[in-house]
């Protein structure tokens, strides 16, 4: 029996996951705007053979907060992530390409079509990060009055990927002969129109582009409330996640996928990657003095826009930062609950407001691990051999001298444990990441059995 082996994505934010990185030396300051730059990372993602790249996306500006916090803002200007990925993946042969879309704020013909081209043009390494976003101050791109409530956006959502998958399969896989010596292009019994009409969709078909080379480009999901994980049950193959403690990504794992079998589906069907920031050393003193060095670059006004939603009235620039706040507030609504983990955390340790921000400035509240190669690949063989993940986003600190350092240190320690591939297994990112391709809701399985 082969091993089980461990996914690999590249988690990219443009300079890098730390809110300060784009002051470090080791980043590209103008990276969310360099081409050149994502050519590279993705390049050093493939060298080190990962399973794909991810971008997170937003359709509007997310920052709130005066004019002096939002001018220290490193992530204001960065690429629409289907055309970076269109464009990448012509200097790439192997690695998969995930783009983030929204089905609260997108149309699923229009998604539909693009994601059908990503995945012709990548010649079968497209992926979808279905997200219903967060964010509630971008509703006025759309016209729209409010942010959708969760329960909302998640029943949109769950129609919005069954029309887009439903488009997909317009076109049968066999459907084109292109015959030139007969003069027939195409069959036409085998183009389906869809005729969706449900509660929120109403869409004809066909769509316009034959069907994707891995039939559906891969369904990736990232929202963890209980509408998330019904909705990736049902639907996801690979979801993103965030935890800090082995306890708790098991626990969520085992819900996920405990979740499937309603749906039909069985638990090795969906990946679960959780997050890991990395800040590695040659020795851990060098590692520690990294991460030394990146929190002092969090410019006070930047540390205290991040906690500025729990402290709403209070003029927080008034705060002596190197005392613990002057009191601690009830929680706020629409401040996510791990930050309140937080919150009682500092307030046991008497953190310092400096050291509240660092704390939740640094990753955003992802699991940061500040160590040797060695010791990072413990960490990740430990989630990995017990049921806490079946791989990991790889979320560097700082871009590209992060990537470079987990793909020259990294991976090798990966590799001699036997956890991680040596080499790419397929030619698209399904078959890398050992999922199957799904058959055309209009394919004859007796044509399929033979
Ligand atoms: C690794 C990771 C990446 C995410 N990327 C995005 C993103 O690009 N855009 C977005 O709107 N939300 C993103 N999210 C957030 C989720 O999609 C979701 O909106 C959020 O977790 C709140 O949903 P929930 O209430 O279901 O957890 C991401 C979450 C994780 C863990």
């Amino acid at each position: 029996m082969t091993q089980r082996k461990l996914r690999l994505g590249a988690f990219i934010m443009a300079t890098g996951h730390h809110i300060a990185a784009w002051r470090h030396p080791g980043s590209q300051a103008d990276a969310g705007i360099n081409i050149d730059h994502y050519v590279q990372l993705a390049q050093t993602a493939e060298r080190g053979l990962f399973d794909q790249v991810f971008v997170a996306d937003s359709p509007g500006q997310r920052h709130r907060g005066d004019e002096d916090s939002l001018s220290r803002q490193g992530r204001v200007s960065y690429f629409e992530p289907v055309t970076l990925w269109a464009a990448l993946s012509q200097v790439t042969r192997h690695i998969g390409f995930v783009a983030t879309a929204s089905t609260t704020y997108e149309d699923p013909y229009l998604l539909a079509r693009k994601f059908a081209s990503l995945d012709h043009i990548s010649k079968g390494r497209a992926a979808w990060n279905v997200v219903t976003t967060s964010a509630d101050n971008v509703h006025g791109n759309f016209g729209l009055a409010a942010h959708p409530d969760p329960a909302a956006r998640y029943a949109r959502a769950h129609e919005f990927v069954e029309v887009v998958k439903g488009l997909w399969d317009s076109f049968e896989d066999d459907a084109f002969v292109r015959d030139a010596s007969t003069g027939v292009y195409f069959d036409p019994r085998k183009l389906h129109a869809l005729n969706h009409v449900g509660k929120h969709f109403k869409v004809e078909g066909p769509l316009n582009i034959e069907r994707p080379p891995q039939g559906h480009p891969v369904i990736v999901q990232a929202g963890s409330s209980e509408d998330g994980k019904e909705l990736a049950a049902a639907t996801a193959e690979a979801i993103f996640t965030a935890w800090t403690s082995r306890e708790e990504a098991q626990a969520f794992y085992t819900d996920v996928k405990g979740r499937m079998a309603k749906y039909g589906r069985r638990p090795e069907q969906l990946l679960v990657l959780p997050g890991i920031s990395p800040v590695i050393g040659r020795t851990e003193e060098e590692a520690r003095a990294k991460w030394a060095e990146l929190q002092a670059l969090i410019h006070p006004s930047v540390g205290l826009n991040v906690l500025q939603p729990f402290w709403p009235h209070d003029d927080l620039s008034r705060w002596d930062l190197d005392a613990p706040p002057p009191y601690y507030p009830e929680p706020p609504q629409g401040v996510n609950s791990r930050a309140h983990v937080v919150i009682q955390l500092a307030r046991r340790e008497r953190f310092t407001v400096r050291q509240l921000y660092e704390y939740l400035a640094g990753a955003r509240g992802h699991w940061v691990v500040v160590g040797t190669p060695a010791q990072i690949a413990d960490q990740m063989q430990d989630w990995f051999e017990h049921g806490a993940a079946d791989g990991f986003n790889v979320m560097p600190p700082v871009l590209p001298q992060s990537l470079d350092e987990f793909v020259d240190l990294v991976v090798p320690e990966l590799q001699r444990r036997g956890l991680f591939r040596t080499a790419y297994e397929g030619r698209t990112l399904r078959e890398n990441l050992g999922l199957a391709r799904p058959a055309s809701r209009y394919a004859n399985p007796a044509a399929q059995a033979a």
